[in-house]
């Protein structure tokens, strides 16, 4: 009989409980056994390893975080901590590994692939910051969470006529300010794949108050700067009264939202199909909402890039 392991690394993001529950109910399903690795590589390190039956993911899909823990392993760069972690497995007789986290957690799974753990990652993060898929488990939850924040403090900036300068998450990358930005109506969205001119930023702000606009929100991404330094470069262009919030991790807890949910079952079941297939070394995702698995490679081929089109159309909007 096979025997599949499944973790959760990096990052916890909402949907990655719904992501286990789906990979432990589909491997029993296909009537293979199913083992939970707690703490991420860590645990696969220190053999914290155990079988999983149906129950114990019951009440968990509607759960933020990770039943299974998570961890940020630095040491699992080297090999012969992972050739401990792959004795650890082969001793229990597991030859087949389901990394559920985001690109640092599918380097580790590359690695273990070519060293004789069949893997397939499931993209767990809400960075939205990994090719081979449209989006990310927990990407649209953190978006909402969010947009939420937005619509509130847009409430006090209009009431103060202030600037509020919102600084999100996301890494090195641009799309949880780009896609809350937009849905929040914000004036200004900082994003670091495309660098903006903090003169150009204060002179649409100005050109908005001639308008008789008395706040405007800006959302920073944090891979860009951060929102007293965002604040700082402000001010040397022009005198406004500015607040800043720094959403912090509020954004990576929480319920995750249906889209999320499903998400992580449709992924969770197909990278157990895939290898009960045979295929491994792959990321599973959506293109075009279709489920599709991309080779390690070809993942980190080249660097996640965002939507211009969306990039344009907000700085269309918010004129
Ligand atoms: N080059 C690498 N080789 C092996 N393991 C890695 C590598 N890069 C990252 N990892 C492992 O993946 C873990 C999670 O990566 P991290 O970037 O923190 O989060 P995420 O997977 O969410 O992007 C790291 O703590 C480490 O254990
Ligand atoms: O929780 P930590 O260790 O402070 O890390 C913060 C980072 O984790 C994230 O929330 C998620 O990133 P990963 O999915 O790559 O782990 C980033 O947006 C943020 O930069
Ligand atoms: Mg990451």
């Amino acid at each position: 009989m096979r025997k599949i392991g499944v973790l959760t690394s990096g990052g916890d993001a909402p949907g990655m409980n719904a992501a286990i529950r789906a990979v432990v109910r589909k491997s029993i399903y296909e009537g293979v056994e199913v083992y939970g690795v707690f703490q991420g590589y860590q645990g696969l390190v220190t053999d914290n390893i155990h079988k999983l039956e149906l129950g114990d993911v019951g009440d968990i899909i509607q759960r933020g975080g990770t039943k299974l823990y998570s961890a940020r392993c630095p040491e699992f760069i080297e090999p012969a901590v992972r050739q401990k972690a792959i004795e650890n497995l082969k001793a229990k007789g597991i030859d087949s590994l389901v990394v559920i986290g985001g690109d640092g957690s599918y380097r580790g799974a590359q690695r273990l692939d070519e060293e004789g753990i069949k893997t397939i990652g499931v993209p767990g993060t809400i960075d939205n910051d990994i090719n081979g898929t449209d989006y990310t488990i927990g990407f649209d939850t953190a978006l909402n969470t969010i947009i939420d924040a937005v619509d509130r403090i847009r409430d006090t900036a209009t009431s103060h006529e202030r600037t509020f300068i919102i600084e999100v998450m996301g890494r090195d990358a641009g799309d949880l300010a780009l896609w809350a930005g937009v849905a929040g109506g914000a004036e200004t969205i900082l994003i670091p794949e495309s660098p903006s001119d903090m003169k150009e930023v204060a002179e649409r702000i100005e050109s908005g108050m001639s308008r008789g606009k008395k706040h405007s929100i800006i959302v920073v991404a944090e891979g860009v700067m951060s929102a007293s330094q965002c604040a700082d470069e402000l001010h040397k262009y022009i005198n406004v009264d500015t607040r800043e919030s720094v959403l912090g991790h509020m954004q990576r807890g929480g319920k995750p939202t249906g889209q999320d949910r499903v998400l992580a079952s449709r992924l969770g079941a197909f990278a157990v199909d895939l290898l009960l297939d045979g295929v491994h070394g792959k990321a599973v995702g959506t293109e075009n909402n279709k489920l599709s698995a991309t080779r390690f490679d070809k993942v980190f081929e080249e660097s996640h890039m965002i939507d211009e089109g969306l990039y344009r159309l907000s700085r269309e909007l918010s004129i």
